[in-house]
């Protein structure tokens, strides 16, 4: 448990364990208490009460040991004024011990991966977000503790380094580190984590494999529709039995479906669209980004909207 001095309770009760050649995903709002557990593990945080175990090391009774284990990818761009990305990742690689000529080599074959060549050489104030981000992730990378704690990795970040990113921290946890990575990119943690620990308000909401959140998601399928005009959205109708409730904006609207529904479902979906009331629709299978909704308004209370996502329909 953290409770911040003033009087902020930042986690409590908050109970995960990464195992090596792990990446463990860590969702959660804003001010769910993310950084807060990866700074409590790297140390720089002291809990309020509870315990923490890094390979066996407590880190409020050996800090310096334990950030010897750890690396961190902090949330905050790096300070990389007046250094090149290069100097950054090779620096980084030297302070975790790496001799001179691996530290370069290292440092080359991160680069390289990210596909970062064309600025490895420019200093950081010439850099874009998204380049300063990937530098961070190699400054963690390139010679590695056993634990590697990522925060929020990804943003800023194009989509195509974004896979290379992801293609990366797999890397990490198949060399035997244990990742554990924040991120708000639900969709693509489904695709690149092992395992899920949802916060909200600095409590684990859930927490499981991808295949066992989503086995949590109500119904099995989603109708998407796209309205032509604001607030031109019909109801269901009653032959069609929705799995649970819907979400609605002004212009779009998903309806949670068992796979029964979905030929009534689609077959409404088009005659609509014929009629000219709805630009587009789509039926796509549920995923973790639907159970992640879910548990953040149950968690939120219904009609909150936390992050102004969520509007349950008042039908
Ligand atoms: N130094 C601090 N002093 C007091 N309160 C703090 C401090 N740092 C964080 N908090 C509070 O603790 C709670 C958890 O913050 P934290 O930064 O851990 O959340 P987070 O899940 O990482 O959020 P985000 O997704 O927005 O980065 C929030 O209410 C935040 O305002």
């Amino acid at each position: 448990m953290k409770c911040y001095r003033d009087g902020t309770r930042a986690n409590d009760g908050v109970s995960l364990h990464v195992g090596a050649g792990e990446v463990v995903g860590l969702l959660g709002h804003n001010g769910a208490g993310k950084t807060t557990l990866i700074n409590q593990v790297a140390g720089l945080v002291l809990p309020t009460s509870g315990s923490i175990r890094v390979d066996g090391c407590d880190p409020v009774a050996e800090p310096a040991r334990v950030r010897r284990m750890v690396s961190v990818m902090p949330q905050a761009h790096a300070p990389l004024a007046g250094v090149t990305p290069r100097q950054a990742v090779r620096t980084m690689a030297r302070i975790r011990g790496l001799d001179k000529r691996t530290a370069a080599a290292r440092t080359g074959e991160v680069l390289d991966a990210l596909d970062l060549g064309e600025w490895a050489d420019t200093v950081g104030e010439r850099l874009s977000g998204g380049v300063r981000r990937l530098t961070a992730f190699g400054m963690a990378a390139a010679g590695p503790g056993r634990v590697v704690m990522l925060d929020e990795p990804t943003n800023d970040v194009d989509p195509v380094r974004r896979r290379l990113l992801w293609e990366q921290i797999r890397q990490l946890a198949d060399r035997g580190c244990a990742v554990l990575l924040v991120t708000h990119n639900v969709i693509e943690a489904e695709r690149s984590v092992d395992r899920i620990v949802v916060l909200g308000s600095g409590r684990v909401l859930a927490e499981g494999t991808v295949a066992q959140l989503r086995s949590r998601a109500v119904g099995e399928l989603r109708l998407e529709l796209t309205a032509a005009s604001p607030g031109g959205l019909p109801d269901l109708p009653d032959h069609i039995p929705a799995a649970g409730p819907p979400l609605r904006s002004s212009r779009r609207l998903a309806l949670p479906l068992d796979s029964a529904a979905a030929a009534p479902a689609l077959a409404w979906a088009q005659r609509l669209r014929d009629a000219g009331e709805i630009d587009e629709f789509a039926l796509v299978p549920v995923g973790l980004e639907d159970v992640y909704l879910h548990l953040s308004g149950t968690e939120a209370g219904v009609g909150t909207g936390r992050g102004g996502r969520r509007e349950p329909l008042a039908a």
